[in-house]
């Protein structure tokens, strides 16, 4: 495919360049004053208010961004993904993650085949089997029930699941119906890890979950041997069919790991890792800990966003919206970051789920037909929960570098607390700092507001705030399990609209494969030089001498399971 192809050689694309330069004329203080802009920025769905009127953005900006959606064929580009078609061209994958939350009459086909009945059967499999769990009917080697589950699995394996726990655990109807249970994840490879996720719990009382999409992955799969000698030297062999089940695409490596088949729940090739949480990767673990009525209503939020995604027009559709927002912040203003700040604690693993989905979506450096990009993709994704990020970054955000960010705010808290004599609530204290923020970013101080102040001249430059920095606002009305979907869904959503601007495939991710490769060369080095004293070899002199000081100096640890039992 040639270079012409190229969205940057596009007329929209150029037209969105030579208006950079008029933007950059007009201050965010201008911008804000116009109350007709500013009310033409909101959008409302299912309760959901989004305001991106802090965006260095006018009315004909958006115009020319749809415009350039047009010529990218967004709209296409969503009902091929919609209708099942593999624009996973790489790895000739449709991308339906859609499908996991479709109602059980939907029709989705991929292949010819709706995929829609193969995901209520898994549903269907998990509702039963952590029914049986919880409800103490399935039982461990030594006739327990089962009341803590460890779900070993990294990446698109781990991060959503993850994000999804952290955020229903403060949540009074999830609180109630995970009472007398825990769930833990056990994710890196490193020894701490296992230590630190076993810690306390007793193999007797333990399921463990291996979730791998591919059941190769190197740390996952070494986590899970790890936890399978730490099950059957505590109860014998046979305890694993009992204490161990499994999470994959990949039935026939579930077996030979000793996990029964019957224990395995499947998902498919077209649920990208990092796209998988509402698959049984998230729905097992998650309804093993908090019961399937409240994931299903997890995924009914997810839907709800699908559906908004697909069917309402560009100048409604929050999803798309951020997605041109965020190529027109990075390919025209040139900002590579983006900040994600929630503020709800209950979010605080959201950024890190987020920042995978979207960094090893859109971090690619060819069009989908191979051709390398004049422009960059992607952005560089971080956050933390406020107000904590405030004591932290915001100081670079405000003074420093333009970073573009993301507010999210929530109105209803999962956990009030109203005391009797301050100026507020304690969710109204922190619901402040989200409401000011943007403004102090959007507007700064300037120097003749400081002079009004009497600030010494001196520290005049220090204390003004150049301001002009965009951020949107996500306001949701409350953090259920449904809500949670839908704000799990837009920023998946997102990130495909900016991947199709960009003509980029965003749903494989080959940049993760060269270091795996060199990890397994150092790996059987290591083996050889510690168990036969082979000299290192094939490696240059920087990691030939970190490698030799790393086998001299480290301790001998013995193989004796023992090792595997905690000691935190
Ligand atoms: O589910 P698996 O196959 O163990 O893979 C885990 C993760 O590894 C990656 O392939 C990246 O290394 C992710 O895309 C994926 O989510």
């Amino acid at each position: 495919m040639a270079s012409s192809s190229l969205i940057c050689n596009t007329e929209a694309w150029k037209d969105l360049k030579v208006h950079v330069e008029d933007i950059k004329k007009t201050h965010l203080r201008e911008l804000m004053s116009d109350a007709e802009r500013c009310k033409s920025m909101l959008v409302e769905f299912d309760d959901n208010l989004f305001d991106y009127s802090r965006q260095q953005a006018t009315v004909e900006t958006v115009n020319k961004l749809f415009n350039l959606a047009e010529a990218a064929c967004v709209k296409e580009k969503i009902n091929r993904m919609f209708n099942g078609e593999a624009i996973n061209s790489t790895e000739n994958r449709s991308v339906l993650h859609v499908a996991l939350r479709a109602p059980r009459d939907a029709v989705i086909n991929s292949d010819g085949k709706n995929v829609v009945r193969d995901v209520w059967t898994v549903l269907d499999k998990i509702q039963e089997f952590s029914e049986r769990v919880r409800s103490g009917a399935w039982v461990g080697a030594t006739g327990k029930p089962l009341k803590d589950v460890v779900a070993i699995g990294i990446g698109g394996s781990y991060l959503g699941p993850l994000f999804v726990h952290t955020a229903l655990q403060t949540d009074p109807e999830a609180i109630e119906s995970a009472r007398g249970r825990q769930l833990r994840f056990l994710a890196n490879v490193d020894p701490i890890d296992v230590a630190k996720n076993i810690a306390g719990l007793s193999p007797e009382t333990t399921l463990v979950v291996v979730v791998s999409k591919t059941f190769t992955t190197a740390e996952t799969m070494l986590n899970a041997r790890t936890l399978r000698e730490w099950i059957s030297s505590a109860l014998g062999p046979q305890a694993v069919t009992k204490h161990m089940v499994a999470v994959s695409t990949n039935l026939t490596l579930v077996e030979k790991f000793g996990i029964d088949p019957n224990n395995a729940f499947a998902f498919w090739d077209w649920v990208g890792g990092r796209y998988s949480v509402c698959s049984a990767v998230g729905v097992l673990p998650l309804s093993l800990q908090y019961g399937f009525s409240i994931v299903e209503k997890f995924l009914k939020g997810a839907w709800s966003i699908d559906q908004h995604f697909y069917s309402a027009p560009f100048e409604k559709n929050i999803p798309v919206l951020l997605g041109l927002l965020s190529v027109w912040n990075v390919s025209f203003l040139g900002y590579p970051a983006r900040a994600i700040l929630p503020y709800s604690q209950a979010l605080e693993k959201f950024a890190p789920h987020i920042q995978q989905v979207s960094m090893e979506s859109n971090g690619k450096g060819v069009s989908i037909d191979g051709v390398p990009l004049p422009y960059e993709t992607g952005e560089i994704d971080f956050g933390e929960p406020g107000t904590n990020g405030q004591h932290s970054f915001y100081q670079l955000i405000h003074q420093g570098r333009v970073i573009p960010c993301d507010f999210i705010g929530i109105v209803n808290s999962q956990q009030p607390i109203n005391l009797e004599g301050e100026v507020v609530s304690n969710h109204d204290e922190l619901m402040s700092n989200f409401f000011a923020q943007p403004d102090a970013l959007a507007y700064g101080k300037t120097p003749e507001q400081l002079l009004i102040e009497n600030v010494p001249q001196h520290l005049v430059p220090h204390k003004t705030f150049p301001g002009n920095r965009p951020s949107i606002s996500l306001l949701l009305p409350s953090l259920s399990a449904y809500n949670i979907g839908q704000l799990l869904a837009i920023y998946e959503h997102r990130i495909a609209v900016e991947g199709f601007v960009w003509g980029i495939n965003s749903f494989d991710q080959w940049g993760v494969e060269l270091g795996k490769s060199l990890a397994s060369q150092i790996r059987k080095q290591l083996h050889a030089s510690r168990k036969k004293g082979e000299p290192i070899e094939g490696f240059n002199f920087s990691t030939r001498t970190m490698l030799s000081r790393y086998l001299q100096v480290s301790a001998h640890v013995p193989s004796d399971p023992s090792t595997v039992l905690p000691k935190v």
